[in-house]
């Protein structure tokens, strides 16, 4: 029987970044993954995959130009399917090649497979070969599972892969329909309505909820909504999609309990993914999952219940994000191999790819308030900076909150062109500790749409300075907190 130091289940972003830690540690180990090609959801039908349609969208759109030559410019007419899924099948290619070549250069063994526990120390690995299903026992040390996700699909839809599909369907054969329904408007949901509406595909969105992204700063996300409104996509918010039928030309029509009707050429459903570990035998590791088939861990070191079993990425649940799967794999093999790290005490950026991008560090107004805080907050419109005229653009904020007495950064929310990389400034003052001071007593590139972190900070310190009617001196040239 094979023996590895760490054997890792799925070569998503928790199993790669865990597999190549450990490694590097100089730990023998093998990921074990079932499908062909290693990446994991993320690689297959999630992040990647999705990201690359957006800029697609936006790049054949020509999206980014429209703020100045107005909304009927094209950079390319007639966009079809297939330019979807040439560009995708470009990206995954190169994703998996750097994949595979990271694991072989650090000596990581790669196995395709269905791994299942057969003892707290030892798995199963089903494999085919010339047609026929074999059976590998593997020995380990120490094991982390990160096996992910897979879409939930309510019992009572009748999901099809042709005209009724998750959104995992819908990457394996990318389309462009005549009209979109999504249900669903969590992340994937908004992601997929905006992206299909840059292609002036036309999009109803359906959410039980009564407002879209409830995680995200209400004026942020109010923003969006108004942005999505304004380009035509349906939102019908409170509604439960009943059940699903057909139309005499075999389009599906969403029968919401309230009596509502929406009908589109395809129906896009994203309610959520449920952890992957069904076939995983957890019993015989002495490990159970909840009812969403989610494990839970120690948070710190990402241990399950057994010390020598961890787990991490979008199986241990929120935020279930590849951003902090990767660092929980690291995580859990630095802290298997006796390097434990503190990501946990770091506030996070969360990035949504909806058109346009929104992005957030810290709290937001409401938990700010809920929390009972002394805050103020400043506000920067990308279209009053000369970056954004420059760029055509009319749209986009970039929302700051901090302490009132401190003036320590609380949080930062940017809905706007380029969102998902501006926040990681905000991330970095507001990690360090820093205050609204760093904003105001640097210098920042010029034009840029950085400069909006300036604006937000002065609206702040404007505020201040005439809510306490004297002139607040600031402290220069470091991050650190000045109170
Ligand atoms: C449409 C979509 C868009 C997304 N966009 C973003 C984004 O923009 N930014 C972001 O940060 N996150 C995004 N996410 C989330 C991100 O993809 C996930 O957080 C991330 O993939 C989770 O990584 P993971 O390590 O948990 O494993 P996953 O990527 O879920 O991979 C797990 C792997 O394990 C395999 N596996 C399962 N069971 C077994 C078994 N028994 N034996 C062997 N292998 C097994 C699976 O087949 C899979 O290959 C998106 C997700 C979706 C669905
Ligand atoms: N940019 C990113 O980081 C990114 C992008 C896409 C996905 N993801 C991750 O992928 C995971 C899955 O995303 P998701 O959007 O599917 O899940 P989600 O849990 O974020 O949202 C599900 C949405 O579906 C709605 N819903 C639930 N049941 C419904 C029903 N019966 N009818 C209609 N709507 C219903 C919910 O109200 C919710 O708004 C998330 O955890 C997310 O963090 C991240």
């Amino acid at each position: 029987m094979a023996r590895y130091d760490f054997v890792v289940l799925g070569s998503g972003p928790a199993g790669r970044r865990a597999a190549i830690q450990a490694a590097k540690l100089g730990q023998s180990v093998l990921v074990i993954d079932d499908r062909s090609k290693v990446g994991g959801v993320s690689v297959h039908t999630g992040t990647i995959p999705s990201k690359t349609l957006r800029e697609t969208a936006l790049n054949l759109s020509g999206w980014r130009e429209r703020g100045f030559y107005g909304r009927s410019f094209r950079a390319k007419e007639n966009i079809g399917s297939d330019d979807l899924a040439v560009r995708m099948a470009k990206t995954f290619d190169h994703e998996v090649a750097v994949l595979e070549h990271q694991f072989a250069r650090n000596g990581v063994a790669v196995c395709v497979g269905r791994g299942r526990f057969e003892s707290p120390n030892s798995l199963v690995v089903e494999r085919e070969m010339a047609g026929n299903v074999v059976e590998e026992r593997i020995e380990a040390d120490k094991i982390l599972i990160a096996v992910g996700t897979a879409p939930h699909r309510p019992a009572h839809i009748p999901f099809n892969g042709k005209n009724v599909i998750d959104s995992d369907d819908f990457i394996l054969n990318p389309r462009l329909p005549r009209s979109l329904v999504v249900v669903g408007g969590g992340v994937i949901g908004v992601e997929y309505a905006t992206i299909f509406s840059v292609l002036d595909i036309p999009v109803t969105l359906i959410d039980p909820r009564p407002s879209l992204l409830e995680f995200l700063d209400r004026e942020v996300v109010d923003h969006l909504v108004h942005l999505m409104r304004d380009r035509g996509i349906g939102l019908r918010l409170n509604g439960d999609v009943e059940n699903i039928r057909f139309a005499a030309n075999g389009d599906p029509v969403c029968v919401l309990t309230d009596g509502r009707m929406v009908s589109g050429e395809l129906v896009l459903f994203t309610v959520g993914r449920v952890g992957a570990t069904e076939h995983l035998n957890l019993a015989a590791a002495g490990l159970t999952a909840d009812a969403r088939g989610r494990l839970e861990v120690n948070r710190k070191t990402f241990q399950t219940v057994q010390p020598h079993i961890y787990a991490a990425g979008d199986v241990i649940g929120f935020p279930s994000l590849a951003s902090t799967s990767l660092e929980q794999g690291r995580a859990a093999a630095c802290h298997a191999f006796g390097r434990p790290t503190s990501i946990e005490d770091q506030s996070p950026p969360y990035g949504v790819y909806s058109v346009p991008e929104m992005s957030c560090v810290g709290l937001s107004e409401e938990e700010a308030r809920k929390q009972g805080l002394s805050y103020e907050c400043g506000v920067a419109r990308f279209r009053e900076t000369s970056r954004g005229h420059i760029m055509g653009m009319d749209y986009g904020i970039l929302k700051m909150i901090c302490d009132r007495s401190t003036r320590k950064l609380l949080g930062v929310h940017i809905v706007g062109e380029g969102a998902s990389e501006l926040i990681h400034i905000g991330q970095a003052v507001l990690n360090l500790g820093g205050t609204l001071d760093y904003f105001i007593e640097n210098s920042f590139n010029y034009p840029t749409l950085a400069e909006g972190y300036k604006i937000a900070a002065l609206d702040i310190w404007n505020r201040l300075q005439a809510q306490s009617g004297e002139v607040i001196s600031l402290q220069v040239g470091s991050v650190a907190a000045s109170a």
